[in-house]
């Protein structure tokens, strides 16, 4: 290409590295939302790269381009409805700007569908050493006490997992869990969160992440 071919259509080739920039990076991305955005913002540009370059714009491109920018504005327009109609309580709100930021608000609603919240009381077990633990706890606000072979090792408070043990290596508790005065907790049962866990990896990643955080905190405690 000679200097004067380039200085003549510079503002077409700055399009098409525009596009094919975005559609690199939307590639790259995890965000269904960005995704969603780059394709539409690089598609647009190519619409215009494929109606200026030519002496006669190329409608075929033009046409599969415009597609894709309309599917991916339609699945926006339906995501972002579907991101605001969705209602957490104060409590859950509370949870998801604090310790499950690393869940989209779609995937957090899921999580809360499936999960219980309840007000357990002094003296409630949570799990019982050597038994199967029913489901994965999430301590909101209270304390629990952690008791192995009779003996009391340490008491947990806000914001730690219960469960997760067995949940992650799908054995027996290690521990009895008795709950040591009124404490809201989020539980879910645990071959329901499994079931959903299967259905969506990007969950599924963000909690191993979670628990893995969990107990790192609880090694530096022992
Ligand atoms: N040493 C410990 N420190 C913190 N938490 C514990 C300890 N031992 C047991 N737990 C918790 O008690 C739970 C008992 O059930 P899990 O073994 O599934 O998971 C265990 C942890 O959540």
């Amino acid at each position: 290409m000679s200097l004067e071919l380039f200085l003549d259509n510079w503002p077409n080739y700055l399009i098409y590295f525009i596009a094919y920039v975005s559609a690199l990076s939307a590639f790259g991305c995890n965000s269904i939302f960005w995704l969603r955005l780059l394709t539409i913002i690089s598609s647009s540009c190519f619409v215009i790269y494929y109606a200026t370059i030519g002496t006669e714009p190329l409608w075929l491109d033009i046409t599969s381009e415009s597609l894709l920018v309309l599917v991916n504005a339609v699945m926006l327009t339906l995501l972002w409805y579907r991101q605001k109609s969705i209602q957490f309580t104060e409590e859950e709100k509370e949870l998801y700007a604090t310790v499950f930021a690393r869940f989209s608000a779609f995937e957090f609603y899921k999580l809360i569908h499936v999960g219980h919240w309840q007000t357990f009381e002094a003296g409630d077990v949570l799990t019982k050493q050597g038994k199967k633990v029913p489901a994965l706890y999430f301590i909101y606000n209270g304390e629990v006490d952690i008791i192995v072979d009779n003996c009391k090792k340490l008491s947990l408070r806000d914001g730690y997992f219960i469960g997760e043990l067995s949940f992650t290596l799908d054995q027996a508790a290690n521990a009895d869990v008795i709950v040591n005065q009124p404490t809201r907790i989020l539980y879910w049962p645990q071959a329901e969160l499994q079931q959903l866990l299967k259905r969506n990896p990007a969950m599924k990643n963000a909690l191993e992440a979670m628990i893995t955080q969990d107990l790192a905190k609880k090694l530096r405690q022992d």
